[in-house]
């Protein structure tokens, strides 16, 4: 074997009575590209020695000399198995075992006061070598003479790593290649392009096939994948199933490898290997069917990927690189014909060269496949949530003014038309245009929601129509509006009787499908949106006092949904209250709950000024404050009217207007709590919240966000009174 560094190797299949002369001179079987060689610098030949046939190396009397084992020889000197040899600044390995052609070249350190490749320096104790002259030391004897095939074998291999982007910019060392190898870039090229468009691992696998026919016409080639099922036998020793293409031309027939030679190959880290001057050797070729090995030299090549390591990777995610980086994805083998010219170390090269798009090309496939699957069972998933939240988002009541609400859902969401949605805060007006987008063909686009309350005229205008980069201080960079983000589903404009008149007039325009253009931004933006818009406003009235355009508000005004307040819905106030109850208990783990009749009073007998937004916060809670352990034995808890905080009123609402302003609790109409002083209804609830934590103090005084001391306080005070 001839390494050149570590990158590749050539290695030459001695056999016959031949002298294999090593030189410069194209006329010498082994040529090494160097100027530090001779013509003829050595000469590698058979000899007998009363042990047995041996080789040995003789040198030519060349200017730079032979050195062996980092020694330099005098005299012809006998090979070892495993004997490494320097000539002429290459690095030769002596080897009878096949298993060792596909394992990576070992560097020798240099022995203090060995010859220098270029020979000056050149020391010789003589001590070492087995030479001729001298007695036999056959060590050879036990190599695998036992079958007559004791010849060396000289094959090339190449570490297949990156070699793909080299390729045909090292020149080869050790032969003198057929020219026509030198137009070999171009079936790879076509076949880099071919492999970008291949949409199936078939359609890889042909170009693969196609490239190296027309890279080694006349050779058979047969191109095994395996699967991970494949891999495991593989390893264990089991036979190359068949493969998966073949191309034989007219009078060869395809055989596989011989599995002496396929189990080294597997191993990881193997290079590819080139066998010349195979004929009759069966460790390296399979027989024909009159049992003789008919091939003159033969490929085989791992495909495995070139894996690039970041360098960040997690232990974990390392191992599995360097795994899938060890293990081959599959081979590549070609034989030549008895009496064909041989393949050459540059047709190795290409046909690694090739592996290596073909494996990259294929990843890309793997990834694309597994991108695809996980893409589907996303789509799969957001479907189904889209449906469960579909089901989830109804408009629970029983009530006559809910149930006509949820009549004109119903009615409105198969149609394309703005919906005007109104309410007082808290009613549900959000979850109306939710389940209008839900019920309807645009279930599958975006529900984009805007509160036009919550940003300033420029922000809002910018963020319903998007800004160009630059269009004003901040805006870094191109931010698509709401409008366009919503497109194919549907906007909900939340507070819309809080947009400016100028933002108004622009809004006004879309809605009429005018197109748009971003804020500093010159390109016309047609979007396909249904607008749903909901305020608390009484949208006439501002119109009546021009704050409102009356013409956005006939444009808005066509379908309008007045969602009532809860203190209208009778009976639903417990519909819902149970509801917010059971999917917060659910939620905390707390087991069974359930409202005493006294609870339900209260919260039948409650204004509600916050709508269905106080009495889920009421309910929820009054579940957090409820006992840890509460269903651990399966008994329902029950929750009384003290469990139920309804706390101050903020802001005013038609009912129970004069209350809010007048800042009293809004339990005022509870009677059961109206005997309490403040301080009791205090006391009630610390032993609440004390009970609740098993009479923790420390944990109680975190809830009740006082310091434990004023809990101690406190509880001395109420024990005192
Ligand atoms: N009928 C209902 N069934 C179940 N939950 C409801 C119902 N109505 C309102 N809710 C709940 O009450 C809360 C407030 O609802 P939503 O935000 O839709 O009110 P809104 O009228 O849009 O409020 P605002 O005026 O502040 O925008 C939400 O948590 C919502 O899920």
């Amino acid at each position: 074997m001839v390494h050149r560094g570590m990158r590749w190797t050539d290695v030459i299949r001695l056999s016959g009575d031949m002298r294999w002369t090593i030189g410069r001179s194209s006329s010498n079987p082994i040529v090494l590209r160097s100027a530090q060689s001779s013509r003829q610098h050595a000469e590698i030949r058979p000899a007998i020695t009363p042990d047995g046939p041996v080789w040995a190396i003789v040198d030519l009397n060349s200017r730079n000399g032979v050195q062996v084992n980092s020694r330099r020889i005098k005299a012809p000197t006998v090979l070892k198995e495993a004997d490494q040899l320097q000539i002429a600044g290459f690095e030769l390995t002596f080897t009878r075992n096949p298993a060792t052609l596909t394992r990576p070249p070992v560097r020798l350190p240099s022995v203090p006061g060995a010859a220098s490749p270029n020979g000056s320096g050149a020391v010789d104790d003589g001590a070492t070598q087995d030479n001729l002259g001298g007695d036999w030391q056959s060590d050879c004897s036990d190599d695998d003479g036992d079958n007559g095939e004791s010849e060396v074998d000289v094959v090339s291999q190449i570490m297949s790593s990156g070699l793909a982007g080299r390729i045909n910019r090292e020149p080869n060392p050790t032969r003198v290649e057929n020219s026509s190898d030198s137009d070999a870039v171009d079936p790879l090229l076509a076949m880099a392009f071919a492999l970008g468009r291949a949409e199936s691992i078939e359609e890889c696998g042909e170009t693969l096939m196609q490239t190296l026919e027309d890279l080694m016409p006349g050779s058979t080639i047969g191109l095994y994948l395996f699967d991970a099922e494949q891999k495991a036998a593989l390893l264990e020793g089991a036979g190359l199933a068949p493969p998966r293409l073949v191309r034989q031309p007219a009078g060869t027939r395809y055989r596989r490898p011989p599995t002496p030679l396929i189990q080294p190959i597997l191993q990881p880290q193997s290079a590819a290997i080139l066998a010349r001057n195979v004929l009759g050797d069966r460790r390296l070729a399979t027989e024909n069917t009159a049992g003789e090995i008919d091939v003159e030299s033969i490929i085989l090549a791992p495909l495995r990927p070139v894996v690039s390591e970041r360098g960040d990777e997690a232990p974990a995610e390392r191992n599995a690189l360097l795994r899938e980086k060890s293990l081959p994805v599959g081979l590549v083998h070609v034989t030549t014909p008895a009496g064909k010219p041989a393949l050459t170390a540059n047709q190795l090269r290409n046909v690694v060269a090739a592996g290596e798009i073909f494996c990259q090309a294929i990843r890309s496939i793997h990834r694309e496949a597994s991108l695809t699957r996980s893409l589907k069972k996303s789509e799969a998933v957001i479907s189904r949530l889209r449906r469960q939240l579909a089901g989830r988002i109804q408009i629970l009541g029983n009530s006559e003014p809910i149930r006509l609400v949820q009549q004109q859902i119903a009615q409105v969401a198969p149609t394309p038309s703005v919906v005007l949605v109104r309410g007082e805060s808290g009613v549900g007006k959000e979850l109306v245009a939710s389940a209008i987008h839900h019920a309807g063909p645009r279930r599958d686009g975006p529900l984009v929601c805007l509160n036009c309350a919550a940003l300033s005229k420029d922000l809002l205008e910018s963020e319903l129509f998007g800004h160009e980069e630059g269009a004003f201080t901040g805006a870094t960079q191109q931010k698509r509006g709401k409008f366009e983000v919503a497109s194919g589903g549907t906007l909900m404009l939340d507070e819309i009787g809080e947009m400016s008149l100028d933002l108004q007039a622009k809004l006004l325009r879309v809605l009429e499908g005018h197109p748009f253009e971003r804020v500093g931004g010159q390109s016309p933006i047609q979007t396909d949106v249904r607008v749903v818009a909901a305020t608390h406003r009484d949208l006439r009235a501002m119109v009546e006092q021009k704050t409102f355009r009356e013409d956005l508000f006939y444009r808005l005004n066509v379908v309008e949904i007045l969602v009532p307040p809860l203190r209208e819905r009778g009976r639903d106030v417990i519909l819902l209250a149970n509801h917010f109850l059971h999917s917060f208990a659910e939620s905390m783990a707390r087991g069974r709950l359930k409202f005493t009749s006294l609870a339900e009073k209260k919260l039948q007998r409650h204004r509600w000024p916050g709508n269905v937004r106080e009495l889920r916060n009421v309910i929820e809670r009054a579940v957090v404050m409820s006992p840890m352990d509460a269903g651990g034995d399966g008994n329902v808890i029950e929750l009384d009217a003290d469990d139920l905080l309804i706390t101050l009123v903020a802001g005013p609402s038609k009912g129970n207007a004069s209350k809010a302003s007048s800042g009293k609790v809004s339990e005022a109409d509870d009677s059961d709590d109206l005997e309490l002083s403040l301080a009791e209804l205090e006391m009630r609830h610390i032993r609440r919240v004390l009970e609740s934590t098993g009479g923790n103090k420390s944990r109680a005084s975190m809830i009740l966000g006082i310091e434990r001391s004023t809990l101690d306080r406190k509880l001395k005070k109420a024990q005192k009174d």
